[in-house]
Formats: C-alpha cells, sequence, structure tokens
C-alpha cells in the first residue's frame, strides 16, 4: 500500500515511514496541510496517516477535507496518550482507526490490517462501479451504420476503406457527432480489432499528467512519480490509439506525438531510453485545426501528419435523410428498455425534429428521445414530449404528462425545481453540483453519462473552471 504520513514531528514521522518500510508497503512524508493537499492532487495514496495536533493546525480541520474531497481514502489518526475522546470525535467525523502514540509494531499491524480489508472493500466496489457502467453503456442504443445521406455514405466508404490501412485517420465534426463512436467502428473494421482499444482524452488531463498517461513515467522522473509506469501507448500495443480532442493537446507535447507518428518512437518520462511503438492513431476534434494552425496553438507539421486520411463528419442538421430515421431507431431501442409499446413519433413530432437544428447532434437527439419516451402521455411521441427548443412552443415537458405543473409525473420524477428553467440552465446547474460533489472530474463525466472531454469543454464554456472536480 502506499502511504501519505502526515506529522509535524519529524521523529514521529521517521519512525512511522520506515515502520510502514519494513512492513513491505511505501510511505511519504509530509509536515503540514498544505504539503498534504499538494500531495494528494498528484499521487494517489491508498491510506492516510493525520496527527491530531499538527503544529499550529488542527488535524480535525485537515481531517474534514480529506473527508471532504478525497473520501475514497482511509484515514487513520496519530492521537497522544488521553485523548481518546477527541480521537472517537475524529472517527465520528469520518476518520477509519486511530493509533494511540507512542504505539508498537503489533498495534501498527492491527491497522495495518483493518486498512487492508478497507482496501479490499474499496477495489471490490470499484470493481463493480466499472461493472455498472459497462452494463449502461452497453444499454445504449447500438450504433448505426446505414446512412442514406449522400455525404454521411461517403464519409463512412473513406473511413471503412482506409480502416485496413495502418495511416493516422483524423476525424473532425462537432460535438455530439459520433466522432469517438466511428473511431471504434474504424478499429473493429479493421485487421486490428482483436487488439486493444484505448482512448486518451487530451484535455482531460494537466499537461504533465497526460505525458505521462500518454507516455508512460519512471520512478523519482517527478516529485510523486514513485514507481515506473506504462503509459497508453503500450497499453494500445499492436491495436489503435484513440486521442480524443487532438485539438485541445499542449503544444509542448505536440514534438513528441509527432516522432510518435513519423519515426514510431518515444520515451517514457525521465527516461532515456527510446522505445519503438507499435499503435495505429486516430485522431479526433471539433476545432477547426487550419485555425489552430494559424494562431499557432497547433503545429503545421503534425497537423499535414495526422491529416492524411481526414473525414468531417457532418453536423445532424444536414443529415436530413437520417434524422427521421435514427429518432425512430431511439425511440425503439428506450422504449423497449422502459417496457413501453410505443408507435414511434407523431406526424407533428417529426416536423419538429427535422426543423431543429440539433447543436448537440446525435448526443442531443438521443437524450432529447429518451427524455421523450419517459415523459409521453400517449403511444407515440408527441411534439409537447420533447424540450421547449425542440418543440419550439412554451409549455412544459411537466405540463405535457397531464399532471399538475411542477409536480412530479406518473414516472416520478420531480420537476418542481426547474420550472421557469431552460434547459440550458437545468444542464448548468446539473453539471456545477456534480463537479461539486463528485471526486473527480473522471468520476463526474460517469455520473453525467458524458464523456471526459465533453464535460471538460463544457465546464470551461461555462465557466465552471473553478468548480473542479478534484
Ligand atoms: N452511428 C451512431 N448510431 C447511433 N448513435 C450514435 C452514432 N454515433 C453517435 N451516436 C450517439 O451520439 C453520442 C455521441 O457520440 P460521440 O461521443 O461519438 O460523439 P463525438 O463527436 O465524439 O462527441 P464529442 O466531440 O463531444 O466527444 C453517442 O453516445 C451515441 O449515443
Amino acid at each position: 500500500m502506499d502511504f501519505l504520513v502526515i506529522d509535524d514531528e519529524k521523529s514521529i514521522r521517521d519512525a512511522t515511514c520506515m515502520l510502514i518500510d519494513d512492513e513491505g508497503h511505501y510511505a511519504e512524508p509530509v509536515v503540514n496541510s498544505a504539503g498534504a493537499l499538494a500531495r494528494l492532487k498528484e499521487e494517489k495514496y491508498d491510506a492516510i496517516l493525520l496527527d491530531l495536533n499538527l503544529g499550529p493546525e488542527n488535524g480535525l480541520d485537515l481531517l474534514d477535507l480529506l473527508v471532504k474531497h478525497h473520501p475514497q481514502v482511509p484515514v487513520v489518526m496519530f492521537t497522544a496518550q488521553g485523548t481518546v475522546k477527541i480521537a472517537v470525535e475524529a472517527v465520528r467525523r469520518g476518520a477509519l482507526d486511530f493509533l494511540e502514540k507512542p504505539f508498537t509494531r503489533e498495534e501498527f499491524r492491527a491497522v495495518l490490517a483493518r486498512l487492508t480489508r478497507f482496501r479490499q472493500m474499496s477495489q471490490r466496489i470499484e470493481t463493480l462501479e466499472k461493472e455498472v457502467k459497462e452494463v449502461r453503456q452497453q444499454s445504449g442504443p447500438e450504433p448505426r451504420f446505414d446512412f442514406e445521406t449522400p455525404v454521411m455514405k461517403s464519409v463512412m466508404d473513406v473511413l471503412m476503406r482506409a480502416a485496413r490501412a495502418p495511416a493516422a485517420i483524423l476525424i473532425l465534426g462537432e460535438s455530439g457527432t459520433g466522432k469517438s463512436v466511428v473511431a471504434k467502428a474504424i478499429h473493429q473494421q479493421s485487421h486490428l480489432k482483436d487488439k486493444p482499444f484505448v482512448t486518451v482524452s487530451c484535455p482531460a488531463l494537466s499537461k504533465e499528467l497526460l505525458q505521462s498517461d500518454l507516455f508512460g513515467h519512471v520512478k523519482g522522473a517527478f516529485t510523486g512519480a514513485i514507481r515506473d509506469t506504462w503509459g497508453k501507448i503500450k497499453q494500445a500495443e499492436g491495436g489503435t490509439l484513440f486521442l480524443d480532442e487532438i485539438g485541445e493537446l499542449p503544444l509542448e507535447i505536440q514534438p513528441q506525438l509527432l516522432r510518435l507518428l513519423q519515426e514510431r518512437e518515444y520515451e517514457r518520462v525521465g527516461e532515456t531510453v527510446t522505445r519503438k511503438a507499435d499503435v495505429r492513431i486516430i485522431a479526433a476534434t471539433n476545432r477547426d485545426l487550419k485555425e489552430s494552425v494559424r494562431n499557432r496553438t497547433f503545429r503545421e507539421d503534425l497537423f499535414f501528419r495526422l491529416n492524411v486520411i481526414s473525414v468531417e463528419m457532418p453536423p445532424l442538421r444536414h443529415r436530413q435523410s437520417d434524422l427521421l430515421r435514427i429518432a425512430d431507431y431511439y425511440t425503439e431501442h428506450f422504449a423497449a428498455q422502459v417496457g413501453r409499446k410505443l408507435h414511434g413519433v407523431s406526424e407533428a413530432a417529426k416536423r419538429r425534429i427535422a426543423n431543429y437544428s440539433w447543436p448537440g447532434n446525435l448526443r442531443e437527439l438521443r437524450n432529447a428521445i429518451e427524455r421523450a419516451v419517459i415523459l409521453a402521455n400517449t403511444d407515440q411521441l408527441e411534439a409537447d414530449d420533447f424540450p421547449t427548443e425542440v418543440h419550439g412552443g412554451n409549455s412544459s415537458a411537466g405540463s405535457s404528462s397531464g399532471g399538475a405543473q411542477g409536480m412530479s409525473n406518473s414516472n416520478g420524477l420531480d420537476f418542481s425545481a426547474w420550472q421557469g428553467m431552460t434547459l440550458q440552465q437545468i444542464e448548468e446547474a446539473y453539471i456545477k453540483q456534480t463537479l461539486e460533489t463528485a471526486g473527480s472530474l473522471a468520476e463526474a463525466a460517469v455520473i453525467l453519462g458524458i464523456d471526459q472531454a465533453t464535460l471538460y469543454r463544457k465546464r470551461k464554456k461555462m465557466g465552471l473552471d473553478g468548480k473542479a472536480a478534484h
């Protein structure tokens, strides 16, 4: 296990770290809250040992912060003799256990055993959460590629032919047009389909973390690099590396990516050994990369290297021949999911769907249909079952359910807090709240059911950067 030991007394810090080391674990010492919080931002620990009396600071105050922002990391309090009452208070406030100083090896081992059980349980929960996420994703509508819009037909034709070649592929297009979905489809169509498909979400991480996420690092490469780590390039070995939101790739990392594309070579952070990469690269962005090249936020040589085979996913508003077919398909899927018998979309609703611009593209359509299926009062989706911006009227979704406005509808959803708010305001409020309560950006993205790159962009657009999920 990796421990963070927070104690202002050097002798206790050193002795505890040595003991942890002796027991075959790793310990990192810090002297105060600032040091502890800084380390926790950069590194993952399995447990924290925290002194109740941190010099001028109160260990209980730091405990509150740790419990709030790092609830998954168990905290054991060091307490002086005769402070059992306060130790009990610490446990009440969220500490897992306490150790009275000075403690023996046996007493420490007893705490270690408890921490090990806690860790096993946490790992089990993590595995279950992953399984739930996978099941949820699988329960989404299966992607369909039987498009009728000529431009989509030719996009798919280019992509499926390119799938079998080793060249990099660049997928452009607005958010929600299906770039990630199509990247996965290319992989599945290729000779690499039995090999890994690994996604790197370029904007989701800081420059340093992204570098290490991609290339890996060696122990000691930077503060907190406590062991050698392989990056996503290695994970994707023999398969496809999907660089989502490549337009957000920091300039400093761009030369390394260029080298990866040209020479198929890279080095882990902090290492001089050059390694060969055996990956096929697919990149996607909703940015105008030519514009980024013009304003020097994206290297021209990298752009040319990526742009060998590039396609532009057209926005949904330009895919009129497919729009209603996809809407029908989603309706069928979500109706089956909630066990409802629905006869598609009414003529009036179809007209609305066709006339709306769908700025969020397929993602927005999918969400609108899922919502409409839940709210529909009749055996067809009516215009009123769609959000106001789609059906163009003033009536709220709540009123279309036939119940009293602002009350829970027959499906048990409470819309009272949403009265008078636009869908955009509701979305913003929900994202803000989730960012405040989630433990990380990744966790917030899972809760919201969107990918990290999308959440990152929305957070930026809404000016919620300060509300970073920790
Ligand atoms: N071919 C498809 N068939 C059915 N649904 C699709 C298809 N492509 C995309 N979708 C729906 O649209 C959603 C968004 O797709 P995707 O994440 O691939 O878009 P994107 O362009 O990568 O978005 P972003 O730029 O925000 O990451 C998917 O979760 C899925 O629900």
